[in-house]
């Protein structure tokens, strides 16, 4: 059997082994912590935003790797984990919220995305719906329910930029183009939920390349009453997201 190399992650197939599912935090550091509440993990690599590692539930392989911030670096990690033999893709992220009535601790598993990027373009045309995978994003919703956190099940509106595209106007200068001064509140009135940046490129290309998808967020601002997270509650936020997504990852494994 010939190894199978890929240009960035610094792994290979036989570091898999046979891995199907991978966990896709965006924070590297995030991903010993979600590693390290399965059985028996393994650092595999780093370099650049991608840290990699291998654990397992219930005797199967599992892989967590980061994917850095927005749709390029993420595209590449899809790209290459699908190289390599991996078939379902769990994001876990944190989140503004949009809507009054999601305040931060909750948890929002996206069921679709407004696709706000560009890299999510190269996969699909615009009409072609950034949706998540039914299977995952049930795993997810039922992992939430089984945490009793609050679970918001809906659109997320997914950014290239934290900074105009999630309507945050420049301090210096006050500059937001036209597209987005207004664009927070046209989203809240459609009703949708939050604000990430990975969502549409992950869910729009694993629909397109015939892979499993699903997406949950932890809370940590509400962009209604409040613009910068509160420091010391980010960790509980995330640390909920994390224990959410290995328990629907062993749902999916089952
Ligand atoms: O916490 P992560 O997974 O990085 O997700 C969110 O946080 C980053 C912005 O601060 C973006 O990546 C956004 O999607
Ligand atoms: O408001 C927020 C919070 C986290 N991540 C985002 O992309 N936006």
């Amino acid at each position: 059997m010939v190894t199978i190399n890929v240009f960035h992650l610094g792994i290979t197939d036989e570091d898999l082994k046979g891995a199907e599912l991978a966990i896709v935090p965006g924070d590297p550091a995030r991903v010993e912590r979600i590693a390290r509440l399965m059985d028996n993990p393994v650092h595999l690599h780093s370099v650049r935003e991608y840290t990699t590692w291998r654990a397992e539930i219930a005797g199967k392989p599992v892989i967590v790797c980061s994917t850095g911030i927005g749709g390029p670096s993420t595209s590449i990690a899809v790209e290459e984990l699908s190289q390599l033999g991996i078939r379902t893709f769990l994001r876990v992220g944190t989140t503004g919220s949009i809507q009054k009535d999601i305040p931060a601790g909750d948890m929002i598993v996206t069921n679709g995305s407004v696709r706000l990027d560009g890299a999510s373009t190269h996969f699909a045309p615009l009409e072609f719906p950034a949706v998540a995978n039914f299977e995952c994003t049930q795993a997810l919703v039922e992992s939430v329910r089984a945490a009793e956190m609050p679970c918001h099940i809906g659109i997320t509106a997914s950014s290239d930029t934290f900074y105009p595209g999630q309507e945050r106007y420049d301090t210096r200068t006050g500059h937001v183009i036209r597209q987005f001064r207004g664009s927070m509140e046209e989203w809240q009135s459609l009703g949708v939920l939050n604000y990430e940046m990975e969502s549409a490129t992950l869910l729009t290309m694993c629909a397109a390349l015939g892979l499993r998808a699903g997406c949950v967020a932890a809370v940590i601002v509400n962009r209604t009453s409040q613009e910068i997270p509160d420091e010391s509650k980010i960790a509980a936020c995330e640390a909920t997201a994390i224990k959410v997504v290995v328990d629907a990852a062993a749902r999916l494994l089952k």
